[in-house]
């Protein structure tokens, strides 16, 4: 038998995390085009591992409860697991009941808004309910010191920062490192089935949580600016509006995927299509005119600091 994941706060992340996984548990090999031998593979230990579906696992998920505030949410992601299929249709969805799902669960996942955690921490019983099990906090800003000054000191606190595409499994996930006893590796095996299981997961420090939140946190975010602008341009020359979606979209796959599995440098990618003379000359040039770069790096600056407000008291 697996253990018991609770999702408290099912969301856009939590329902993006549950999706992934359950996803994986339906169909492990769906990532084996991520499986080529990688750049980065033998520092990332278990990057792209898909969660086997082994019985007697303990280290793998076999039920699920997500957890929301709202009546009207539960029933909506009640229809929206349920039309999902597969395992999604067996997650089991609590409104308002977050002390009896957390007691039922083994490990729970945090991925309610910031300035919620506190109040749903301090419920009740909550702490517990939560006494010697895994607490994997998504949440942006709020650190371990605070959470673990909100829980007993039994409970054992971990933060992870996902990103949306995990609904898809091509999530990027940085866990906080954790120090290796016997017992921390075996939570560090469970995370990584987890995390794996959705896209790319590695573990940081936690001094680069906010970095992190603002790079791969927000990043879908940010690239998606990026892939609209480059689509505009096409339709401005006239190309329908579907098919430049569709040719921004793949070069901006292809061009990151030639960094990620060729292991090939961004500019070395950038001087191969650099014809002497050329048309991609015109527009790089015309991109460092519009101060591009330091746009974009003062874009993750910038929220990165602003993650660092997060959850944190008002000035
Ligand atoms: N969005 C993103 O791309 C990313 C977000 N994060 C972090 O993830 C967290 C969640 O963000 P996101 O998913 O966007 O937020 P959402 O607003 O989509 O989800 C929040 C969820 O919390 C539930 N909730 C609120 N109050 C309670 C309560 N008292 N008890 C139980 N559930 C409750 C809400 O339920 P109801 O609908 O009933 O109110 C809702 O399902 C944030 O902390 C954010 O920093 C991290 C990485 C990426
Ligand atoms: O915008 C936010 O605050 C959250 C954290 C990372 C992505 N979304």
């Amino acid at each position: 038998m697996g253990y018991t994941l609770c999702v408290l706060g099912c969301g856009t992340m939590g329902i993006a995390v549950l999706s992934g996984v359950v996803d994986s548990l339906d169909i492990p090999s769906r990532l084996s085009n991520n499986h080529h031998p990688e750049k980065w593979e033998s520092h990332t230990p278990g990057t792209l591992t898909p969660i086997a579906a082994s019985p007697g696992d303990n280290t793998i998920p076999s039920r699920f409860i997500a957890c929301v505030k709202r009546e009207t949410s539960a029933i909506k992601l009640k229809s929206s697991f349920a039309s999902m299929g597969g395992m999604a249709q067996t997650i089991e969805v609590l409104a308002s009941q977050n002390v009896q799902a957390v007691q039922e669960s083994d490990v729970v996942l945090l991925c309610c808004k910031p300035q919620v955690a506190h109040s749903i921490l301090s419920e009740p019983g909550m702490k517990e309910a939560l006494d010697g099990k895994l607490l994997i906090s998504i949440l942006a800003g709020v650190t371990i010191s605070q959470l673990s000054g909100w829980v007993l000191p039994s409970t054992k606190v971990i933060r992870a920062m996902p990103n949306t595409p995990c609904k898809i499994r091509e999530g990027m996930t940085v866990v906080s490192t954790i120090p290796s006893s016997p017992s921390e590796q075996s939570d560090n095996a469970l995370i990584l089935k987890i995390f794996s299981s959705i896209g790319r997961c590695r573990f940081l420090d936690e001094k680069h949580f906010d970095a992190c939140t603002a790079l791969s946190g927000s990043g879908p975010a940010f690239a998606c600016i990026f892939l609209e602008a480059m689509a505009d341009g096409g339709v401005m020359m006239g190309l329908p509006r579907a098919e430049a979606l569709e040719l921004a979209s793949q070069t901006l796959q292809g061009a990151a995927r030639m960094v990620l599995q060729a292991g090939q440098h961004p500019a070395q990618i950038r001087d191969a299509v650099t014809t002497p003379g050329g048309c991609t000359i015109a527009g790089l040039l015309a991109l460092e005119d519009g101060k591009v770069r330091s746009t974009i790096a003062r874009c993750i600056q910038v929220a990165t600091e602003r993650a660092s407000e997060l959850g944190q008291p008002k000035k």
